[in-house]
Order: structure tokens, then sequence, then C-alpha cells
């Protein structure tokens, strides 16, 4: 998952950008990017590491101009190579940059179609560069100089045509203004407000509500699904659907894991999912396993703590926060490699031993998603002394790879893969493990808009709502990104592909 923004202000957007950015961070760890216009150039700076990482003094000094867009990655294709970190940019037609939320499913197939068709040269393995020629292709079919905002709808329809699977994106085209568009299912979440100045509105696009609210910005909508909404450079806001088929299914999995709770995506509260994620599973537990004399509920933090303390309510048992954070280490789930996640683990969180000692505790965590987590918190809350250890996960089973946006591309690193609940609970070494059905997570979401009939919810089912997917293509994602196949591809890209990146160099 990548966190973007975009802001098309009345003076310098480099320091909101930034901020916004910033509250993005949990959606990708892995590389920043901020590229803004001023007098018809662009500025560019990006690189591999957190926001406040890649951008110093020096470098936000150069980033001027009042439109921008910037990038948190987490990648689900290519290589984390700086190369592969955006925005990205093509100097054809005006100069087009670009930043990306998702992943198509269709990369391949395109990018051959680019060379063939437009004679396109895509540098970096990145679907998000692909993306870019493709609307930069259809931009240059209407060769003109100015461009209406029918013209770049036309070409954003062309686009949802050909690309299929999960894309947020927003774009930037010199001398135009900035376009903001969602893929027709919806999948990938896509937010925008106004702020208004004494020189007239400010619109800024991005990933999740919260990047809005930090940055002084007032909720407006959701981008719809297939929808386009076009910020011309004099300020004029246009929107259109753009496409025939477009119907909600967005990703059950922001709710359960990937956004912050105080978001709003599709008129959702996060923290208001999580919480009926709590009840659902807090009755679940009171029905399965009323046998069960349990002492205390434990939250795995961060995410689970809302969907855990709910649970206590519903059981009428105390929460206790069992278990401390360290603030300073980041997402385990969304870190590269397996070594480094495991190792984070130990690092991020540490057992209060007189919450354990004696009792009976049930831990609770939002997923078990390799299971990385869970076993080293179980074998944590034994070492501390607990007579039973209980675990519940607020999602099901994992048992699908994902390819629209979240990097699980390999069905044997998912814990839950063949195996039913009796083995996963041997493998994370519990006394009794308990998942939420799938028909409960989606009404906990479900409940808070009703307007949403379906979400994407593959990892769970099995079933693409973007269509395409085969086990063909399933072998594929399996063969170039499973951890050591990405470990020896990020051997094979750490000498090549720093084209556009000169100004990684200090
Ligand atoms: O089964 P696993 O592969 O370990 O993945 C699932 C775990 O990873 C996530 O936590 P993470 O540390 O990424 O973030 P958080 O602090 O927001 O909970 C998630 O909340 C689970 O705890
Ligand atoms: N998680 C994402 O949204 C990734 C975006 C894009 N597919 C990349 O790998 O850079
Ligand atoms: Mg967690």
């Amino acid at each position: 998952m990548c966190g973007i923004v975009g802001i098309v202000g009345n003076s310098s957007v480099n320091q909101a950008i930034y901020d916004g950015l910033t509250v993005l961070q949990h959606r990708g760890q892995d590389a920043a990017g901020i590229i803004t216009i001023n007098n018809h150039t662009f500025s560019l700076r990006k690189d591999n590491g957190l926001v406040k990482d890649v951008f110093h003094t020096r470098h936000m000094k150069r980033l001027q101009g009042n439109m921008g867009i910037g990038h948190v990655r987490y990648p689900t294709a290519g290589s984390s190579s700086s190369a592969e970190a955006q925005p990205f940019y093509v100097n054809s037609p005006f100069g087009i940059s670009l930043a990306h939320n998702g992943n198509l499913t269709n990369a391949e197939q395109l990018k051959e179609e680019l060379f063939s068709v437009a004679r396109r040269h895509v540098n970096t393995t990145s679907d998000s560069e692909v993306l870019l020629n493709v609307l930069a292709h259809e931009i240059a079919l209407t060769e003109k100089l100015t461009l209406d905002p029918e013209d770049i709808f036309k070409a954003v329809t062309a686009v949802n045509n050909k690309a299929v699977g999960g894309y947020a994106a927003i774009a930037m085209i010199i001398g135009q203004g900035m376009l903001a568009f969602r893929d027709p299912n919806g999948i990938r979440p896509l937010v925008f407000g106004k702020r208004d100045s004494s020189k007239g509105t400010e619109y800024m696009f991005a990933s999740e509500s919260v990047a809005l609210d930090s940055c002084g910005f007032e909720f407006i909508r959701d981008v719809a699904p297939g929808e386009s909404i076009f910020v011309s450079n004099d300020g004029q806001l246009f929107s259109q659907q753009c496409s025939e088929h477009a119907s909600y299914s967005p990703c059950i999995f922001e709710f359960v894991y990937f956004a912050r709770p105080d978001s709003t995506l599709d008129n959702v509260s996060v923290y208001a999912a999580r919480v009926n994620m709590g009840t659902k599973l807090g009755e679940k537990v009171a029905k399965d396993w009323a046998d069960k004399d349990i002492d205390v509920v434990i939250p795995i933090p961060e995410t689970s703590c809302d969907i855990a303390l709910e649970m206590a309510t519903v059981l009428n048992i105390p929460y206790r926060q069992g278990f401390v954070k360290n603030r300073y280490i980041g997402r385990t789930f969304i870190m590269p490699g397996q070594e480094m996640r495991k190792k984070s683990v130990r690092q991020k969180l540490n057992a209060i031993g007189r919450e354990f000692k004696g009792k009976n505790v049930l831990l609770v965590d939002d997923s078990i998603v390799r299971g990385t987590t869970s076993a080293q918190i179980v074998e944590m809350a034994r070492e501390s002394g607990a007579k039973n250890v209980y675990f519940a996960s607020a999602a099901p089973e994992i048992r699908f790879p994902n390819v629209y946006g979240i990097d699980m591309p390999s069905v044997t690193e998912l814990i839950a893969h063949g195996r039913e609940v009796e083995d996963i609970n041997e493998s994370i070494g519990a006394d009794g493990l308990i998942f939420q059905s799938l028909p409960d997570l989606i009404e906990a979401v479900a409940k808070e808009n009703p307007e949403i009939k379906t979400f994407e919810t593959s990892v769970f089912d099995g079933h693409y709502v973007a269509g395409d997917i085969d086990q063909a293509y399933l072998n594929r994602i399996n063969d170039l990104r499973n951890d050591s196949a990405k470990s020896d591809n990020e051997q094979a890209m750490s000498s090549g592909l720093e084209l556009h990146n000169q100004d990684s160099v200090d």
C-alpha cells in the first residue's frame, strides 16, 4: 500500500505535501518522493527511506511551486531501487508526473503495447511507470497545445479501459493542471478536500482523509470509483465519471489494517469499522468459548487496540495493555523481507510481566498474515508466565495472494494457506485460536455505509474483483516476488536504473 497526496495551492505547497506524507507514512516506509512545478519546470526529490530522512532542508528549498504531488512507497511490483520510488516523470506530452497507489495486473502486456503501438520506452520494472506512460500516450493523442477538461477525461476513460487492477493516482501536467483518478472498482482509496485562502480556493487529494485534516483542508468527498477530477492551472475543479463499469468494491483490508483509525474512507470511519469488528468477534468468543476462563484481554499494538478494547467490553473482561510498543520501530508487516520482519517484532513489542503471570490471556490482533507477529507474541506471553494463551484475529484466515497493492504474492508464505484453524493454532503455539468469519467482517464495515454492496476480499476468498487473474498469473507473481526471489532481484538491481534520479546523489 502506498500513500499519495497532491495539492493545487496559491502559495508554496512543499511543506504541506511533506506534512501530508508524514501522516501517511503508515502506508509505505520504503521510499518517499515529492515533485513540484515552478515556472513550467518540475523539481523532484525521491529516495529510499522515511519522509523525515529523504527530505532535508536543501531539498525542500529546491521544491518550489504552488502545485505538487507526493508519494510514500511500499513496493508491490518491480524492485525497491530508489529509481522506482515515486512520483514518476515523462517529458512528453507537456511534461507529466504521476504518483500511484495500487497494482496493475496487466502491466507486462501494457508495457509491450506501449512499445509496439506508441514506441514508448519504460525504463524500470515498476507498474506505476507503465500507468504514467499509458496516460501520457492517451493525452498525446489529443494533439492539442491546451487541454480542456474533456480531453483529460477522454484520456482517463481510455486508461480505465486499458489498465486492469487497483489504482488511485494523482498526476500533474505542466501548463495544464492536476488530475486524480481511481480505478473502476474503487479498490484503493482516494479523497479530496479544499482550503480557502485570500487568493482563492486550494485543493488537496490524498489516500486518506487524515492527510487533509493535518494540512488544514476541509474534506469534500471521496473520488468515486472510475471517476476523474481535474483542477486546472487557474484553480477550477472539474469532475467526470470515466468508466462505464464503475462499481464500489473497496479493499476490505484497508479497514482491517492499512488505514489509520482517524481516517474516513468511502464514508466509513475506519475507527468505527474496527470497533464493529471487536463487537462481532467478542460475541463469537462469548458463544464459542464459553468454557474458557479468560482473565484478561490484551491487544497486540498498534492496529488491534480499538478492536481488543471493544471485545473486552462485550466480554466484560478487563482490557490491559500488556505489550509496550517501541514508538521508533515502524510497521513490521510492510517491511521488506522476512528476516527484518521477524527481528522487528521483538524490537517493537515487549511484555509487561505482571499482566501475564498466572493468567489466562486472550491476545487480539487485527489479522494473521504470515504469522510472524502471532508466533513470537504467543512465545513472549508464555515466557512472561501466562497460564493459557488464547488468540483471536479480527480478520478471517488469509489464504490467497493479493494482487491489488498489498505485497502478499506468495501463498506459501501465508500461514493459513492449506491449513485449518487447528493447524494454524499449532503453528503459532497458542492454546486456542479463533478467527472472525468473512460475513461478520463484511458486516462490521458495511454497517457504516450500507451503500457499499461489495468489498474486495480476495485474500480471504480468492475472488478478484477486477478479473483477469488466473493461476498462471499467480504463479508468475509468486516466482517474481516471493521473499527469496525479491532478495535476488534487489541484488541484481542495486547497481542499475538510477537513470532519472541523479538528485539522490548529494
Ligand atoms: O501475521 P503477520 O505477517 O505478522 O502480519 C500481521 C501483523 O502485522 C501487522 O502489524 P504491524 O506491526 O505491521 O503494524 P501495527 O503496529 O499497525 O499493528 C498487523 O497489525 C498484525 O499485527
Ligand atoms: N503499494 C503500492 O501502492 C505500490 C505502488 C506500485 N505498484 C509500486 O510498487 O511502487
Ligand atoms: Mg500489528
